[in-house]
């Protein structure tokens, strides 16, 4: 018979003993914080409803965006002028809120954001540290990485390779994608979401591997898609990195399950980080000389390190491109059909700009300002990343008079910039005149805020700018977009719900898309045939 082994029992006891301390320990650092948060004079917010968690139980699990805008007219600096003066200044900007001694601050609009994460870039570069995302293995990634020395390599990489002047080198490869998602949608139209989705994707993993994405089901996108559930909480804020002790816990210890999601997501990032590489190497092996950046730069690396900053920084493209952009390019399709007049005015727009011979071109981009109006009512109405990606202040500061200790986590409220009322009326509605001047030009509201701010702005914004306008401009040449109708003729009801993550996107709906002539349709067929021969 078998004798029961008492050892996990003595381990699970000492194991209780040590978290036991380690509990303690970070307690009594709590309350020292806590002691001095009282005597600090700290930005408005929300008053903690509990001294050891502070605000944790004020902030939803799920679209906290809306809290922190709601707090910003409820607790803004001008407060109190409005009360006094019955004018509509109930604007807050920057709020403070804390949760297990963490400090955060909430800028809700951006000249907050431009005052510090610009202005004072010196101290607001940061990143706030993650053990979790660390155990996922996500630290490989440009936009989580520490504000240091393996940061700035990768950035001057990707500013080098992603820079204005370089982009006219991708046209060729943005323009064959587009035209296979235009392909795609002509063939099958009811796949639509798909095709727009995998649209981005295909353009940055050409640019970065010369890697063609399988249609569906790519091994790639597959673990690329697992490893970035990693991100499915943008605050980021598990309890692993409340109380860090939680990382030595085993897997088996009641409430480290944690560890095993964590290790399938690590097996995932890891996989994904492995399988572009592998295939430039066999490529290159084989003898094909591949017009791409990784080979373009390959050749450069004079280490192992070397090495290894490539092949993170052209992985961190994948994974901050894709989804960005497919997320942007789903919104406008959402838009379309739901607001028919929009999509006919430029419509129309195209046609007298670039008239029915051709499809629209990047030269084409300034002379349609309708169509750019479109573009910004897009990338406002539904925010890409709501939240941006946090940055982390490295030393102390004050701002407006209010106390911002060093270790702030800075959260810039995109989502509640493009709710600003003082610069947006009538903010839900979807409306690109509002980016035109009385005499049809565009104003200069070019909304790069959705791209975040200073030195850590968003490398791939001209890549994501002129991807998306490509696209858009020749669906709308070429595509009619509308609602569904019922058997009686009538529209549908069209409303899309959209997820929650560090990048929000719109979750799959259905609607209609036609071609918009017998003529278009044969000029994406021959576009199709074209780009065929020449492979
Ligand atoms: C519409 C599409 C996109 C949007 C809305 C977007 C938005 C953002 C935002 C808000 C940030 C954080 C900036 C900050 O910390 O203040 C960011 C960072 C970043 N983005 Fe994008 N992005 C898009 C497309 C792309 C593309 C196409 C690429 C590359 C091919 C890219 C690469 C990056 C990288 C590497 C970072 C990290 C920068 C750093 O931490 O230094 N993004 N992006």
């Amino acid at each position: 018979m078998l004798t029961e082994c008492p050892l996990p029992s003595v381990l699970t006891a000492a194991l209780s003993a040590l978290l036991g301390v380690l509990t303690l320990l970070h307690l009594r650092r709590l309350w020292l914080q806590t002691r001095r948060i009282t005597l600090q004079h700290y930005a408005p917010g929300p008053p903690p409803k509990s001294w050891l968690a502070g605000n944790h139980a004020d902030v939803p699990e799920h679209k906290a965006w809306y809290a922190y805008t709601e707090w910003g007219k409820k607790y803004g600096m001008y407060r109190l002028l409005s009360l006094v003066f019955d004018a509509d200044l109930a604007i807050g900007d920057v709020i403070h809120i804390r949760i297990y001694g963490r400090h955060y601050l909430i800028l809700n609009s951006v000249v907050a954001a431009t005052d510090l994460l610009e202005k004072r870039a010196r101290i607001y570069s940061d990143r706030p540290p993650s053990l979790m995302l660390d155990i996922k293995g996500w630290l490989f990634a440009t936009g989580f990485k520490p504000y240091g020395d393996s940061w700035r390599r990768h950035r001057r990489l990707l500013q080098q390779a992603f820079k204005l002047d370089s982009l006219v080198a991708y046209r060729p490869i943005q323009t064959r994608k587009v035209n296979d998602m235009l392909y795609g949608i002509l063939t099958a139209p009811k796949e639509f979401t798909s095709f727009y989705k995998s649209v981005s994707a295909a353009i940055v993993m050409s640019v970065m591997y010369d890697y063609d994405l399988a249609p569906q089901n790519d091994r790639y996108v597959s673990h690329a898609e697992k490893a970035m559930a990693a991100l499915s909480d943008p605050a980021f804020s598990s309890l692993v990195d409340i109380i860090p002790g939680f990382r030595y816990l085993p897997a088996w210890f009641p409430g480290a399950s944690f560890r095993q999601e964590a290790a399938k997501i690590r097996a995932e990032t890891d996989a994904m980080l492995e399988i572009a590489e592998q295939f430039v190497k066999k490529k290159m092996a084989e003898g094909h000389d591949l017009p791409c950046l990784m080979t373009d730069l390959m050749k450069y690396c004079k280490s192992q390190e070397d090495y290894d900053i490539l092949k993170e920084a052209a992985a961190t493209g994948y994974v901050a491109g894709a989804d960005t952009t497919s997320s942007a390019l789903g919104t406008f399709f959402y838009a379309m059909a739901a607001h028919p007049h929009v999509q006919k005015k430029a419509q129309e727009e195209i046609d007298l700009v670039v008239g029915s011979h051709r499809l629209p071109h990047w030269d084409d981009r300034p002379f349609m300002p309708y169509v750019e109006a479109v573009f910004r009512e897009v990338i406002r109405w539904r925010a890409i990343t709501p939240f941006g990606i946090s940055h982390c202040t490295t030393d102390d500061d004050v701002y407006r008079g209010y106390y911002i200790p060093k270790g702030t986590i800075v959260v810039p409220n995109i989502w509640g910039m493009t709710r600003d009322e003082q610069t947006y009326k009538n903010p839900e509605v979807f409306e690109p005149e509002r980016f035109l001047t009385e005499d049809g030009q565009l104003n200069n509201d070019n909304v790069g805020y959705t791209f975040g701010f200073g030195r850590r702005i968003c490398v791939g914004r001209h890549l994501a700018s002129s991807t998306f306008w490509y696209a858009m401009a020749n669906v709308l040449a070429t595509l009619d977009i509308a609602k569904k109708k019922d058997a009686m003729g009538n529209d549908l009801p069209l409303e899309v719900e959209y997820s929650f993550a560090l990048v929000s996107h719109p979750l799959p709906f259905d609607c209609s898309v036609k071609p918009r002539s017998q003529h278009v349709a044969q000029t994406i067929l021959d576009n199709q045939r074209a780009a065929a021969e020449m492979l």
